[in-house]
């Protein structure tokens, strides 16, 4: 395969994308100016969400999709469109990016077919030999695409405690071409530093990549770049979109040259956006920050519920999470997932069938709220035993918090924990089964919405 640049890739008719005027062979800047309101200061991320300049002659409102697989050239010898395969690109598609690079910090954004795509594209950096440090609590399919690399593509893969800087400290070294990062995680959502373990990463191998999944924040809560990361990417399916009606990939880089050799692999493999899904996911990103806003603070409502009833959940926006204070250091907020444990994987499974309100479904970011076991599903990838060895607690369940009325959303958890036989019910109120302030006989009464 060709590179990006190279006379062979030209010879191809691939050189088009090339060019040095430009990212993608198009006639547009490569970096999105910053928007800038007349006060001469910058708009806010709220305002740029929603905020798009098209260049449309008959200035629509919403950015056509140009459904075309092909555009005509004005010439024979290549000269003339800006666009000539949709593979290559396509002006919905390019909007898209230029937005998103906006709203992500970045100089270049790229869109693909599935958060999956994008890390796919990404590892496609790697050559055989290379070596990858990685966390011991990742995505289900993250885990799995290293599993295949490592054993199919020759890639060393480290997976340690990323929330141990020091442990990624122990395995990097000059061979590491590409440390990659989860945070919060996702299911047991712990905190990495990033910051921390770029630096770490950079001193011991300069070139190395340092790549981190933004996924369950969003730009709207946390910027790697700013943080020092080289590659951000997020799976468009969840927050970006809101709805889950596409699956979309968003990688985001600073380093133009690095941009050019993902973008080179998007055209080669041909894992672009569809203009329509490019278009869904625009619509999408538009709400993003009230969507946002408030799935993040029904999710606080939740979580707190949760532990007030004695249940060990995970939430960065407990003040009981253990690195509370270096996810505040990062992020603008708490996202929407949490986690919570019962003790008890039969109890878990009878939690999650008997809530109605909260779909049990794999995935996240949607405006309705979900309910997971992910050991059996979004996780199930993961073999029984690795996720022993990870402490991955088979009873743990996923919450990934809708947009509905807190009330509505609480009562039918409420409902669910009771029916469950997870919790024991007093004069006093109702406890987890298991917590100390748990006493006396579980009983089938439901408690008051006041408790
Ligand atoms: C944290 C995280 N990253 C990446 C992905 C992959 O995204 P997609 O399903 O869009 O391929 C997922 C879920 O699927 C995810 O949860
Ligand atoms: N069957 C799918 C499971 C997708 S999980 C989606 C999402 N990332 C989540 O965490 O819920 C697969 O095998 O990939």
């Amino acid at each position: 395969m060709s590179e990006p640049g190279s006379s062979k890739a030209k010879a191809n008719g691939a050189g088009k994308a090339f060019t040095a005027r430009d990212i993608d062979g198009h006639d547009l800047p490569p970096s999105p100016a910053p928007s800038t309101p007349r006060s001469g200061r910058k708009y806010a991320l709220m305002t740029e969400l929603v905020f798009t300049e098209g260049s449309d002659q008959y200035n629509a409102s919403s950015v056509p999709i140009y459904q075309s697989a092909t555009f005509k050239q004005s010439s024979a010898t290549g000269g003339g469109g800006e666009y000539d395969y949709t593979r290559s690109g396509n002006p919905t598609r390019t909007h898209l990016e230029r937005h998103l690079a906006k709203i992500m910090n970045a100089n270049r954004a790229l869109v693909v077919s599935s958060g999956m795509g994008a890390l796919d594209v990404i590892t496609r950096l790697l050559r055989p030999g290379d070596e990858v440090v990685t966390g011991d609590d990742l995505y289900g399919g993250t885990n799995r695409l290293l599993k295949y690399l490592s054993s199919h593509g020759g890639i060393i893969v480290h997976h340690v405690d990323t929330t141990n800087p020091e442990a990624v400290r122990g395995v990097v070294s000059s061979k590491t071409a590409m440390v990659l990062l989860e945070t919060p995680t996702n299911p047991l959502i712990k905190i990495v530093d990033i910051p921390s373990i770029a630096t770490i990463a950079h001193t011991a191998s300069p070139s190395a990549l340092v790549a981190v999944d933004n996924t369950m924040l969003s730009p709207l809560l946390q910027n790697p770049l700013d943080l020092g990361a080289d590659i951000v990417y997020e799976s468009g399916t969840k927050y970006l979109s809101g709805h889950h009606d596409l699956m979309a990939g968003v990688i985001a880089i600073n380093d133009p040259a690095l941009g050019d050799r993902l973008y080179f692999t998007i055209n080669a493999s041909g894992c672009g956006l569809s203009p329509f899904d490019s278009w869904l996911l625009l619509r999408g990103i538009k709400t993003l920050g009230v969507r946002m806003e408030k799935q993040q603070a029904n999710a606080q409502r939740i979580a707190e519920y949760l532990e007030s009833h004695g249940f060990k959940v995970r939430y960065p926006g407990l003040k009981s999470h253990p690195q509370y204070d270096l996810h505040w250091s990062m992020a603008r907020g708490a996202g929407a997932v949490l986690s919570f444990e019962t003790g008890d994987v039969h109890v878990s499974e009878r939690i999650v069938e008997s809530a109605r309100l909260w779909a049990i479904s794999v995935s996240f970011g949607c405006v309705n709220s979900l309910i997971s076991m992910p050991c059996r599903m979004s996780h199930a990838s993961i073999d029984e035993k690795t996720r022993r060895e990870r402490n991955m607690p088979e009873d743990i369940i996923r919450l990934c918090v809708g947009i509905e009325d807190p009330e509505d959303l609480i009562d039918d958890l409420r409902t669910a924990l009771v029916q469950a036989g997870a919790v024991n019910i007093t004069p006093e109120g109702f406890h987890a089964l298991g917590d100390a302030a748990s006493s006396g006989e579980n009983s089938n009464a439901v408690p008051t919405p006041s408790e």
